[in-house]
Parts: C-alpha cells; structure tokens; sequence
C-alpha cells in the first residue's frame, strides 16, 4: 500500500489546490487538516483564533495528526501552514515542500476574485510585515521535515502536480 503525501508550506501556496489535482491524477483521496479541524469542532478556523487563541488551534492540530498517522493510509493530505510542527510529522507520510517566494504567494492571493476573503480566513496573513517575517523564519524549518521540495512560483497546478507524481514516484 501507497503511504500518505502531506504537502507542508506557507498559507496561500497552493496547498490545497495541488492535492485536488494530485488526487485526480494519481486516484488517492484527498484531505484538509484544516477542514478536518474545521469538522471536529464545528468552527471555522478563524473563529478558533479569536475565541480560543492559536494555542487551541495548535492542540487540535496535534491531535489531527496523532489521527492521521494511527487511521489514514493512501491519502493526499494538505496542510495548514504551520502543521508542518506537529512532533509527528514524519510518521503521517512522505513530506513534499511546496516552496514559493513570499511576494509570488501574495501575487497569487490577491490576483484571485476572492482575494479579501481569502486573507480574512487566514488570521495569520493579516499583518502583512509579520507574515513576511514568519516566512523566512519558518523556511528552514520546512526544508528541515521534508523528504522533498518542489518549486512551485510560476508553475501551473499541472506542472507542480506532475513533479510531484515523478519525484514521490507516485504513479
Ligand atoms: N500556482 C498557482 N497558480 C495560481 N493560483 C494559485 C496557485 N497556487 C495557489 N493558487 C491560488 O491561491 C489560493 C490559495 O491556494 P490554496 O490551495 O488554498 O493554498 P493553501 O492550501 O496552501 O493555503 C487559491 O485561490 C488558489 O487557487
Ligand atoms: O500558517 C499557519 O500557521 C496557518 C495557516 C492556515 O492554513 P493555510 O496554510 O491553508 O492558509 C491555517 O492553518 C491557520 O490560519 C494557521
């Protein structure tokens, strides 16, 4: 049996998008840890934030990933930005980087008709000088817990999804 891929990396990288199309291509099922939180607690991701704190939301992360690496086999799992620190990580499935700079994630968000709603549900990207921070500081400890990096600035989700089949050696 195929183990499980978790895409890591930065809010609006594409995370969630790519394992859509990783599971079309490849015929595994997709799942959002966010969603999962999401589900779990009957709140949105924001509304953990500003009720509970990131504290909270961190604790239910920890448990979605003691979930996933005791239930969850053959599985495209996306990620929420700083997912990629549960102690766990490694246990769940091959970790693949998605890797873009910061201003090419903020092209993307903000090129999207959507774009407002998009950074309102992510708490983290509402101060644009600390997320850019938060980027560079959170780089090596992505490149630290993954088994592969794909660079994914410029690229169609075709091209990301594709590289990723070939490097996972998922086909
Ligand atoms: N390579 C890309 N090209 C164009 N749009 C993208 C790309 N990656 C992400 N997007 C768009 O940016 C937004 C965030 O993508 P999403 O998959 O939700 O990111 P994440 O799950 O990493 O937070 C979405 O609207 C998505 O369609
Ligand atoms: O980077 C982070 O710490 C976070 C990223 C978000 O997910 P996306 O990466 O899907 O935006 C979400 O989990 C939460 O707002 C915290």
């Amino acid at each position: 049996m195929k183990s499980n891929i978790v895409l890591i990396g930065f809010m609006g990288v594409g995370k969630g998008r790519t394992a859509r199309a990783l599971a079309e291509k490849t015929g595994m099922f997709a799942v959002d840890c966010d969603d999962l939180i999401e589900s779990f607690s009957n709140m949105k991701v924001r509304e953990i934030f500003s009720e509970f704190g990131e504290p909270r939301f961190r604790e239910l992360e920890q448990q979605v990933a003691v979930w996933l690496q005791k239930q969850v086999r053959n599985t495209i799992i996306s990620t929420g930005g700083g997912f990629f620190n549960v102690p766990n990580i490694r246990k769940i499935g091959k970790v693949v980087y998605l890797h873009a700079d910061f201003n090419q994630i903020l092209e993307t968000i903000y090129a999207h008709p959507n774009a407002k709603k998009k950074i309102k549900k992510r708490p983290l990207l509402n101060d644009l000088a600390k997320a850019r921070t938060l980027h560079e500081s959170r780089l090596p400890l992505y490149r630290n817990v993954a088994d592969i990096e794909i660079q994914v600035g410029g690229k169609t989700v075709e091209q990301i999804s594709n590289a990723i089949i070939k490097k996972a050696r998922l086909k």
